[in-house]
């Protein structure tokens, strides 16, 4: 007999497509945050520790009273459904469903969450209970403690916060068409949300959960990361910033709108989730534990708005101008956040934007950068599936490193002397071992690094295989389309023009040591992550 269907409350495709609200400590562990062991870090100062306020943070604090201000639910808020796209062919309710299941994956928030949001009106307007999960796989594209460290304290806050809204937070471990299918029959979840993430990997995921749910499960998937969803801000990969960014920038208007809060959820479930033995987790894990988690960045929400609070009152001000010099602190610092979706960049462009009239120029380019350079590498990903290989570069790009694929090289480093910062050059070997211990090279220098790495293999294709092994490997916001398009742009040129042709570069543009001396105090900053200063690492 097939199930009778409940009020028709469709999840997404074109009927969504539609403007108006529709009515519808020693050991390794957790205990302690952030987990230990760390490394000591060279950094000033722990970004994130909240020591400024002692606690809740007076941004937290008035976010939190925006969110209230703008609707009292996210069911009397008019929602925008162009962030919600349908991947099922059902797109329907069932009556006689116990609830409704968001899937977490590359938003790992509470607040400030257009899926989570989502997931919850589905709920509200159903009058049924709202269920998260996190699908935990043991091992990732070679991602490292440091990296499973963090992400792992930031999903122990939001298991906290969801229990206080009375929203059942479920840790399942394995791979998500393994174990998110059965759970959805088990628990007779009616309808599933997920986020969205333009990577081979999470989207194969999402793929073969669609193919294994039952077929009378809706699930859509909606962008949470990116301020314009990235179906929207173009339906083609674009040529570079200069013709994605005015599609984004007149989107702004109708996107870039504060959020409502989730609220306590109304309906409780029977269902409760198993309690979570966060260090157990953490023990369990087999990942690589050489790369040591760093200790400058605390991993969850809430020290992501401290980081973004600490920004916007002590850097802000000097990033328009100072960004591109690795001695100062002018930079955000908010990538890890925003890489495991810890920190909405909405949020970020939100506050930031309330200081264009004290500092314009900084705004300006911050919300270059965080917006339209960083929405233009989720558009490269998600409409080139050779992100990562040359293959993926402009037909001018490959011909011209071809024909200098066998240009004498100046000098040939292994992978093996380029991870231990043993080249002859000390910006690079000093910039190497800043990302190997502090989890975070600075922004300008990346360039550089990747740059050189080019120039000191034997390949392009050696040279971006190595640069996405060692960014993924130490960088915390590893494994971003920022970091495949970084690599891409550096190497073979994507995003970029033609320049004055020279050996093993061809047409792809170059930088040198003098270039960066004219820029920033090279010795300083060298000096700084000289490898006497630094403890050996890692081990
Ligand atoms: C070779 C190379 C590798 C890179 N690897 C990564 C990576 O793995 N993960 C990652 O998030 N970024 C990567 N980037 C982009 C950029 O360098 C970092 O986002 C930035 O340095 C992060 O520091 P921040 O948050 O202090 O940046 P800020 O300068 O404060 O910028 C704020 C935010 O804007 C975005 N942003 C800044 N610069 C870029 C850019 N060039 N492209 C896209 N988005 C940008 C980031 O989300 C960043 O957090 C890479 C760049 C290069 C050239």
């Amino acid at each position: 007999m097939s199930p009778k269907k409940r009020k028709r409350e469709p999840l997404g495709g074109t009927e969504l497509e539609n403007d108006a609200a529709d009515d519808g400590a020693e050991a390794p562990g957790l205990t302690e945050n952030p987990g230990i062991p760390v490394v000591a870090s060279p950094a000033e100062k722990t970004m994130g520790g909240g020591a400024r306020s002692g606690g809740i943070g007076a941004l937290a604090e008035a976010v939190k009273q925006a969110r209230a201000r703008t609707a009292s639910s996210v069911a009397e808020f008019k929602y925008n459904k162009k962030r919600v796209r349908l991947v099922s062919q059902e797109s329907e309710l069932e009556e006689g469903s116990l609830g409704i299941l968001y899937w977490m994956s590359r938003d790992q928030r509470v607040q400030d969450n257009w899926a989570f949001l989502y997931a919850q009106r589905l709920a509200l307007k159903q009058k049924l209970p709202l269920h998260v999960c996190f699908c935990l796989v043991p091992k990732f594209l070679d991602a490292t403690i440091r990296h499973f460290g963090f992400l792992l304290h930031g999903l122990k806050e939001v298991a906290e916060e969801c229990q206080e809204l009375n929203i059942p937070f479920h840790l399942l471990t394995g791979l998500a068409k393994d174990v998110l299918p059965p759970f959805v029959t088990k628990h007779s979840i009616g309808g599933v949300v997920t986020d969205f993430a333009p990577l081979r990997v999470p989207m194969q995921w999402v793929q073969d959960v669609r193919e294994r749910l039952p077929p009378n499960v809706p699930f859509v998937q909606v962008d949470a990361h990116n301020i314009v969803p990235c179906w929207v801000a173009s339906d083609k990969q674009e040529y570079g910033a200069r013709t994605i960014r005015r599609k984004i920038h007149d989107r702004l208007a109708e996107f870039l709108t504060e959020f409502p809060p989730v609220i306590r959820h109304p309906y409780p479930s029977t269902v409760q989730a198993e309690v979570v033995d966060w260090d157990a987790c953490f023990a369990s894990l087999q990942v690589d534990r050489s790369v040591k988690e760093v200790r400058w960045a605390k991993p969850g929400t809430a020290a992501g708005l401290a980081v973004l609070e600490e920004f916007v009152e002590d850097r802000l001000k000097f990033f328009g101008t100072e960004r591109n010099n690795p001695n100062k602190a002018a930079l955000s610092n908010l990538s890890p956040w925003f890489h495991f979706g810890q920190l909405a960049v909405q949020r970020a462009i939100l506050e930031v934007s309330k200081h264009r009239r004290r500092c314009k120029e900084s705004v300006d380019a911050f919300v270059e950068e965080a917006v339209v350079r960083r929405e233009l590498a989720d558009n490269f990903c998600f409409y080139n599936q050779k992100y990562d290989q040359v293959e993926g570069a402009s037909a001018w790009a490959q011909t011209t490193l071809a024909l200098h694929a066998k240009d004498k090289r100046t000098h040939l480093y292994t992978l093996q002397q380029l991870e231990e910062g043993k080249t002859h050059d000390p910006l690079w070997n000093a910039a190497q071992l800043q990302m190997v211990h502090e989890g975070k090279m600075h922004g300008f220098l990346r360039m550089y690094w990747a740059k050189k790495i080019l120039e000191w293999t034997s390949s392009p294709e050696e040279a971006l295989k190595f640069s996405i092994y060692l960014n993924d490997r130490y960088e915390l916001d590893g494994r971003d389309p920022n970091g495949y398009v970084g690599c891409m742009w550096s190497i073979c040129g994507i995003h970029d023009q033609g320049w004055a042709e020279r050996a093993v570069f061809g047409k792809i543009r170059y930088m040198n040591y003098a270039g960066c001396k004219r820029k920033f105090d090279v010795q300083r900053f060298e000096c700084k992550y000289s490898p006497r200063k630094l403890p050996k690492q890692p081990s």
